[in-house]
């Protein structure tokens, strides 16, 4: 079982996963990407043909959810009843509805029992779990916790290109209207008690992994 736990919340775009992914790599530590439960779940809800906003039905969902997610940096898949969904789930049509899936509490709390149960069963020295909630719910006790953010227009112009394309309003609209549905659930734009703060305005990629790794290394007990 890890012993060392990384806790990392932020705003779409902030870098959560990217980030997260790298300095786990370079650490030896294992990666969850808990984002990907959520549009796992909201994929599967429209595969089946369930309205996403009919919340019983939502929730009926869950007890049966057959998920699998890949946490070695170098093997990152997400499946759901076997059939791999990776690049699925990051469709406009998914994150389109993820957030009303999201809200769903019988979903939080099944989601939540089933991150903390993948954490425990690792192998490796440490695990990065990146989300919304990691901090202040998932992982509350976690060693080291951290709230990564950037301005809402550096984070635009890092989606636009990785999408190789410049950003649109409707694009930006887009993912404020994301994070605006999200915080009326979790508050990931403000730092919990204890929890550091690392802002990736300023910095490129590389500062930011290692700004994060600095801070892994720097934690009281290292
Ligand atoms: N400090 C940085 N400087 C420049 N680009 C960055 C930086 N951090 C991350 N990126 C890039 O920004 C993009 C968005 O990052 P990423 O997908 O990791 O964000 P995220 O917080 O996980 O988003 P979401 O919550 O929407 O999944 C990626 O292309 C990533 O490579
Ligand atoms: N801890 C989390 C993580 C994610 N969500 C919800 O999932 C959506 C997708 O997350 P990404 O990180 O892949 O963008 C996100 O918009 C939230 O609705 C969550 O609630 N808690």
């Amino acid at each position: 079982m890890s012993d060392l736990i990384v806790a990392v919340d932020g705003p779409a775009g902030s870098g959560k996963s990217s980030v997260s992914r790298e300095a786990a790599r370079r650490l030896g530590f294992a990666y969850l990407d808990t984002g990907a439960a959520y549009r796992a779940l909201a994929w599967h809800c429209l595969d089946e043909g369930v309205d996403v906003e009919d919340a019983v039905a939502v929730a009926a969902r869950v007890p049966g959810f057959d998920y699998a997610i890949g946490m070695s940096p170098d093997r990152y898949f997400v499946r759901v009843g076997g059939e791999d969904i990776t690049p699925d789930i990051r469709e406009p049509r998914v994150t389109a509805v993820v957030s009303a899936v999201a809200r769903v509490p019988e979903v939080r709390a099944g989601l939540t029992e089933l991150f903390r149960r993948l954490v425990a069963e690792r192998p490796e020295p440490g695990v990065i779990v990146e989300g919304r909630d990691i901090t202040t719910v998932v992982a509350p006790d976690a060693a080291v916790r951290v709230l990564l953010t950037a301005t809402p227009e550096a984070r635009m112009a890092r989606r636009s290109a990785e999408l190789g394309a410049k950003p649109t309003e409707s694009m930006t609209q887009q993912l404020a209207s994301r994070d605006a549905q999200d915080l009326k659930v979790v508050d990931f734009m403000n730092a919990a008690e204890g929890v550091t703060t690392l802002d990736s305005t300023e910095l490129d990629f590389e500062q930011t992994v290692q700004a994060l790794i600095d801070i892994v290394r720097a934690r009281p007990s290292a």
